[in-house]
């Protein structure tokens, strides 16, 4: 049996970057403007920290403005829509992103209605949501948009394929259907109380684990040939032995990938996937975001 390819998710969203930087040098030259993103961060959640990093650096690295707001664990709701009314009337910010999870006492679909849909990067907003669902999309979830960047350049055409997408979060595993629906694809969707997710998982050209649990989908339950785009990020221990007992972790994907490669004919690696992607798009839709507030005055 041959092994599947495995899909760079690092280097492709290196040349996304690349091309996206080229389009910021463009945009500056022709509306004298510099796109700008602003980055909410709620608290102190270590990994959140690690991602709002990321994204900050690759923002300037593309020769964009990356502005950083920073509330306490405990700041009010009404704090946080205070600040996010102040970045909606403010004209050099063209995304904003709040990172999620947010704090419990905090209500995260308040929050998201609340930024303006046009500066919404995430995409997350009713609005953007909707126009997905309808088929007149805008600016659409990054990690989805980055999935289906992966899969069109290792498959072509996905017109007439039979996806199945494990998950329905409303950030990741719908918007990733509404797309493959778009795609022309056969569409399924799978959660908690779906019956005989093996059987389904069988008879996929193309599986989206967006599951978050660790090495979840099985190589035994893959269509020889299948393409298998893993979007987990799970943190686990880390291997090594002494690495363990000093308390390091890993992160590891939906899919036992190992194994998987062995079935599928192309899949995408945990960390180098998926996750880099999700960052380019987040760029990617903010020269967008910036294109489109600048134009309509
Ligand atoms: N690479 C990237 O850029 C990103 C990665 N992620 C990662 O992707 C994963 C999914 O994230 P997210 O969508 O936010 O997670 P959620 O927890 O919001 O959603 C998980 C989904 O998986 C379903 N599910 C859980 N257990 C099972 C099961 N046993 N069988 C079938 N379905 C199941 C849930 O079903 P139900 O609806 O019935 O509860 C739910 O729809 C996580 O590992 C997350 O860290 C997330 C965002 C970006
Ligand atoms: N408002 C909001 N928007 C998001 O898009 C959002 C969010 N909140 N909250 C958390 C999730 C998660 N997410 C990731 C982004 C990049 C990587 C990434 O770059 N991963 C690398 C490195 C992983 C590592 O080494 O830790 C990789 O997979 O190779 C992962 C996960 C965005 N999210
Ligand atoms: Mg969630």
């Amino acid at each position: 049996m041959t092994e599947a390819i495995i899909i760079d998710g690092k280097e492709f969203s290196s040349n996304l970057r690349n091309k996206i930087a080229e389009d910021v040098k463009t945009f500056k030259k022709e509306r004298n403007v510099v796109p700008g993103l602003a980055v909410v961060l709620v608290g102190e959640d270590p990994a959140s920290r690690i991602y709002v990093r990321k994204k900050e650096e690759m923002t300037t690295a593309v020769g964009m403005n990356s502005l950083s707001y920073r509330l306490d664990a405990n700041a009010s709701q009404q704090e946080l829509l205070d600040l996010i009314e102040t970045l909606n009337h403010d004209p050099a910010v063209h995304g904003i992103l709040v990172q999620l999870p947010l704090p419990k006492h905090i209500d995260t679909p308040t929050i998201l209605e609340a930024i303006d849909p046009d500066k919404d990067v995430d995409g997350f907003h009713v609005v953007n949501a909707g126009r997905l669902a309808i088929g007149t999309p805008s600016l659409v979830p990054c990690t989805p948009a980055g999935c289906m960047m992966l899969l069109e350049h290792s498959l072509g055409s996905l017109k007439g394929k039979n996806a199945l997408v494990i998950g329905r979060s409303t950030i990741v595993g719908r918007p990733m259907a509404q797309l493959l629906l778009a795609a022309d694809c056969t569409v399924t969707v799978a959660h908690r109380h779906t019956k005989n997710l093996e059987e389904l998982c069988r008879q996929a050209d193309i599986v989206v684990a967006a599951v978050g649990i660790p090495h979840f989908v099985k190589a035994s339950w893959l269509k020889p040939g299948a393409v298998v785009i893993d979007v987990g990020i799970n943190r686990v221990p880390a291997e090594d032995e002494a690495a363990k007992a000093a308390g390091k972790t890993r992160i590891v994907g939906d899919v036992d990938f190992v194994e998987a490669a062995k079935v599928a004919s192309a899949i995408t690696p945990v960390p180098g996937g998926v996750g880099p992607m999700t960052i380019a798009c987040l760029l990617n839709n903010t020269v967008q975001a910036a294109r489109n507030l600048t134009s309509a005055s």
